[in-house]
């Protein structure tokens, strides 16, 4: 095990919790940043976060503080567990304070609204850093309540020096959290944003009281398109069959603990989208993330009909029967649009 002196987990959510508690058992002493002082001493006096992680108690190595500046002191290791709208100003904050030598893991799964980066490339222009030597990736299909459980799991660490990403499949992994390493951050954060909307997909599918058909239909062709941007923004496509491409596709399109699918099943079942993640009561990555993958598709001209769907029954009004008619009734196409000769193998069958 990596002897790390302290560890900081900035964002006392759900999956920040899991994370603190999953340190401090690997033997790191942990400190854990909320914003509110509120949850700071719910979580403190009760040593569990009943409102985001109940049934977890935290280990007495854990320590909860408000205090950015106290959290940060003496950090080895910080790990940004806010939501991706909220990283640039938490990054921003917590600049000043990190340690020199800190390595910096980001967690949160989704695409800046405005700027439409992911969440590396929003750490590269606000610290001002040359590369992301100091900076991983961590994703993969792992939901907080299973993990904070002690559930089997695997997840990716993901940087383009492979140093960083050891050093932090290190600090993770444990008996019951196996972390394999990946160079291709483009890919690996992709594959953990835009799965997102596809669980969205799913969820309302269930609402509508589809089967597992359209499910299956929906991950599939989800995956599709996913990895259709994703290559066109530099990733290679053979992370999207990998634990942070379809691993997470899965577990989220499938999960009773996803967030991004217990929304999209509110949807389905006729909330509109603003009630629905107001149900859900914590944070709903794939809205903010479809609004941004739509204008990336625009961008770059690649076709992604079940994101332009998505993005129109999110932001436009349109209902989610509506949306399915427009999926079913597109246009005959291929399968994989992608395979080049696909006339000349054709061919070749039929004759
Ligand atoms: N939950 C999970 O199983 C997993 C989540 N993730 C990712 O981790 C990230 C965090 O998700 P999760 O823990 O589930 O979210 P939660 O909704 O459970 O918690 C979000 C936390 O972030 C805080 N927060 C919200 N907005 C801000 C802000 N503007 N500035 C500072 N803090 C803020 C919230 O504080 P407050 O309570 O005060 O509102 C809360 O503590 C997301 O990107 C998610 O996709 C990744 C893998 C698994
Ligand atoms: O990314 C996750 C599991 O790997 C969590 O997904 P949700 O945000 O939909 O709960």
């Amino acid at each position: 095990m990596v002897a790390v002196e302290k560890a900081a987990v900035l964002g006392a959510g759900s999956w920040g919790t899991a994370l603190a508690v999953h340190l401090a058992r690997n033997g790191h002493a942990v400190s854990l940043w909320a914003r509110r002082a509120g949850l700071a001493e719910t979580i403190g006096a009760a040593r569990e976060n009943v409102q985001y992680l109940p049934g977890v108690k935290l280990p007495e190595t854990v320590r909860v503080s408000t205090r950015l500046e106290e959290v940060l002191a003496g950090s080895t290791v910080v790990v940004f567990a806010v939501p991706s709208h909220a990283f640039r100003g938490t990054l921003a904050a917590a600049l000043a304070l990190l340690p020199a030598e800190a390595v910096v893991i980001n967690v949160a799964k989704g695409l800046e609204e405005d700027s439409l980066q992911r969440m590396s490339e929003v750490y590269l222009q606000e610290s001002g850093a040359a590369d992301l030597a100091r900076y991983v990736t961590f994703s993969g299909p792992s939901h907080a309540e299973e993990v904070g459980r002690n559930l089997p799991t695997a997840v990716v660490a993901s940087s383009p020096f492979a140093s960083a990403a050891e050093f932090v499949q290190e600090l993770f992994m444990s008996p019951s959290l196996r972390v394999y390493t990946n160079p291709d951050t483009v890919g690996v954060e992709l594959g953990g944003a835009l799965k997102n909307i596809i669980a969205l997909g799913t969820g309302i599918a269930d609402g509508l009281g589809f089967g597992d058909n359209a499910k299956a239909a929906l991950m599939t062709r989800g995956l599709a398109e996913i990895t259709r941007l994703g290559v066109r923004l530099g990733a290679n496509p053979l992370t999207f069959g990998g634990l942070a491409g379809v691993g997470d596709l899965i577990v989220t399109c499938t999960s009773r603990h996803s967030r991004n699918r217990r929304a999209g099943i509110e949807i389905g079942r006729g909330r509109t989208p603003e009630e629905a993640q107001a149900a859900v009561r914590m944070v709903v990555e794939g809205v903010r993330t479809t609004r941004a993958a739509h204008l990336l598709s625009r961008i770059h001209g690649v076709e992604m009909p079940i994101t332009d769907q998505m993005y129109r029954v999110l932001f436009e009004g349109l209902s989610p029967a509506e949306a399915v008619k427009h999926l079913m009734g597109r246009g005959r196409t291929r399968e994989i649009e992608e395979v080049a000769g696909f006339d000349v193998w054709w061919s070749r069958k039929r004759s």
